[in-house]
Parts: structure tokens; sequence; C-alpha cells
């Protein structure tokens, strides 16, 4: 049995997350919470012929989100509100931080053994305020929470098979690493594999492209929104590859941002970062994330120097969050 839990289900990114949900074999299950349209989006999905079962839930005085959460085995959480053109992703964190620790709490006591894949935005300072949350509950397992980086990934993936002329992206693996926002993004394309040959002069925009894809779309939008249908696609892709790896399934390896501490294998990687949240790629078992690969000691020079100014930018972010969960309900 695998029930899924998609918090945020009637947003941008909650509704076509859902369907790529229904629409897989491997889930029995997929309940669906929100402050608004829930039972909507539930009758329309539970329509599709699928073995998912999908059930729908609004707040209820705050007996809804248990229901929705009860037996959950993975939840994932798209709620929050999105940027416009303009905003950086930490202007989102007034409203956005809430939300995550509201939602965390409730996991908390309901579902703590759930792998938990925290989307909404800032990421880099929402994860660290979930592991808090979780930490003060006594339920912290650093292998089950995720702070969801696939869309960086297949961003790159994407852009560097343009340049390339692949014409299947998926057939290259790059791990991107950091966080997620900005400069905190750093694609490392001396590791792709198979390997891929980046003409020099092209090597920096696509660095950039990577780093500020997010915004490509914001701004494209115009002020409907960011990434939505990609991000709704990456979702999927890394919560596909958690229920395969805990399923049996071997060799499942995707970049996420998790705990490094928590992690085998995190520790060095904490020592050259200076951080304790960071995204590098994850090798998924049974448990969750068995362990940390350090790709940092192989990057190259002009990766190095990425990744400096990416280690600055995250302190910054995760204090924030540390700091937002610690604090006495009356200052927030
Ligand atoms: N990690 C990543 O790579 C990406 C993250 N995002 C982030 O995902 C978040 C959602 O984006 P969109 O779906 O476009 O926004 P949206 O506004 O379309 O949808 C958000 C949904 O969350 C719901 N919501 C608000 N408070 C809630 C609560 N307490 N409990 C449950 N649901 C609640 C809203 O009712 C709404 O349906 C944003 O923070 C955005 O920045 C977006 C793209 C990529
Ligand atoms: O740019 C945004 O605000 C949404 C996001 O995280 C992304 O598209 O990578």
């Amino acid at each position: 049995m695998v029930k899924v839990v998609v918090a945020g289900a009637a947003g941008g990114i909650g509704q076509p997350l859902s369907l790529l949900l229904k629409a897989s074999p491997l889930i029995d299950e997929l309940s669906l919470y929100d402050v608004v349209n829930t039972p909507g989006v539930a009758t329309d999905l539970s329509h599709i012929s699928s073995p998912a079962e999908v059930t729908g839930y609004l707040p209820e005085n705050g007996e809804g989100v248990k229901k929705a959460l009860k037996g959950a085995n993975v939840v994932v959480i798209p709620a929050g509100i999105p940027r416009k053109p303009g905003m950086t992703r930490d202007d989102l964190f007034n409203i956005n931080a809430g939300i995550v620790k509201g939602l965390i709490q409730s996991i908390a006591e309901v579902a703590p053994e759930a792998y938990i894949l925290v989307i909404s935005n800032p990421v880099n300072s929402t994860v660290p305020i979930a592991a808090e949350v979780l930490k003060k509950a006594g339920v912290f397992n650093p292998k089950k929470l995720f702070g969801v980086t696939t869309l960086d990934v297949v961003r790159a993936e994407t852009f560097v098979a343009s340049i390339v002329g692949e014409k299947d992206p998926r057939k290259t693996t790059i791990p991107v690493i950091g966080g997620h926002s900005g400069e905190t993004i750093v694609p490392l394309f001396s590791q792709a594999s198979p390997s891929v040959d980046i003409p020099s002069d092209k090597l920096d925009s696509l660095v950039n492209r990577v780093q500020f894809g997010g915004d490509e779309v914001v701004k494209a939008k115009d002020g409907a929104g960011s990434a939505t249908l990609s991000m709704a696609y990456a979702g999927f892709r890394f919560a596909e590859k958690i229920i395969k790896a805990v399923k049996g399934e071997k060799g499942i390896v995707e970049p996420s941002y998790v705990y490094l501490p928590g992690v085998a294998g995190g520790d060095a990687i904490k020592e050259a970062t200076g951080v304790d949240f960071f995204s590098v790629p994850i090798e998924l078992g049974p448990d969750g994330a068995e362990k940390a690969i350090n790709v940092i000691s192989k990057a190259n020079d002009h990766e190095k120097k990425l990744l400096e100014v990416a280690y600055k930018d995250l302190k910054g972010n995760i204090q924030k969050g540390i700091d937002f969960a610690n604090k006495p309900a009356e200052q927030k």
C-alpha cells in the first residue's frame, strides 16, 4: 500500500502533480489537501481509470489536514505563494514559512514516518524550518526529509541537450548541487555522464540559465505565477524515485537538498561546504536517503568559485529558517 498526500493540491503545481501521481500505477491512495477546491480536483481525478483511490480534504477547522495525512507514506508539499516579476524566492519567506511550519506540525503529529518532499519556496529556508519543527516534535528522520531541487536538474539536462545537440535530454545525467535559488544553484557540467563538450564561450550563459531558469518562467508568465508544469514533472520524477527505492529498486540517485549530518557521507560534505543543508546527489534506498555522494571534491576550479558564492548565500538562508522555527509564537 502506498499512500501519497499532496498539500497544496489545488494550486498551479498541485493540480498537474496530482494528475501525474494519479496516473502512476505505483500509487494506491492519493490524498489531496488544500485550503480551497480539493473536493472538485479530487472528484475530477477520481474518474481516471488508474488504481489510485483519490480523496480531497479542506481544512475543516484543523481536522481536514489530519484526515488527509493519516497513514501517509509520502507527503509532497507545493503549498504557498509563488513569485511575481521582480521578486526573489526569499520574498516569499514571510508567508510560506508559516504555511510550511503548520503543515509540518501536522505531519509530525499524524504521519511522523512519512517521506516529506518540500517544494514550497524558498526551499533553502523552508527545509531547515521543517527539520527544526520535526526535531522539536522528536520525530526528525533526516533520511526522510527532502527539499525538491529536481527542476534544476531537469533544466540543466534540457539546456545542455540544446547546446550539444542531444535529442533526448534525459540521456545525460548532470549533478546540480547547492541550494534552490539563483547563485546557490551550481551545475557541475564537468561531471556530466556521458561527458559533454560545452564550448567555453557558451559556459557562462549556460550556468546562468540554469541558476536563473525560474526567473525566465516568472518573466514569461508576466504576473501569472512561476513554473508549475515543469515543476509538476520534476516533483513527480522525484516522488516516483522515492517510491521505487522504498519498494526495493536499486541504483536510484537524484540530487536533493538534505540535512547533511543525518545522511551517510554527509559529514565530509558538511566539512567542505560549512553548511548543514545542501543539495547533492543522493543514493536512495528502502529507508530513504542512504548516502550523500561527494561530488564537490571533484569540482573543477570554475565550479569551485561558483560553490564559494553558494555557501555564503546558503548560510544566511538556512539560519533564517532556523531562527523562524525557533521564535516564540508572539514574535512572528
Ligand atoms: N522547488 C521548486 O523547484 C519550485 C517551487 N515552487 C514553489 O511552489 C509553491 C507553489 O507554487 P504554485 O503551485 O505555482 O502556487 P499556487 O498559488 O498556484 O498554489 C499554491 C496552493 O497552495 C495552497 N495553500 C496555501 N496555503 C495552504 C495551506 N496552509 N495548506 C495547504 N494548501 C495551502 C493554495 O490554496 C494554492 O492552491 C511556491 O512557493 C513556489 O515558489 C515553484 C516552482 C519550483
Ligand atoms: O522561480 C520560482 O520562483 C519558482 C522556482 O523555484 C523555479 O522555477 O525554479
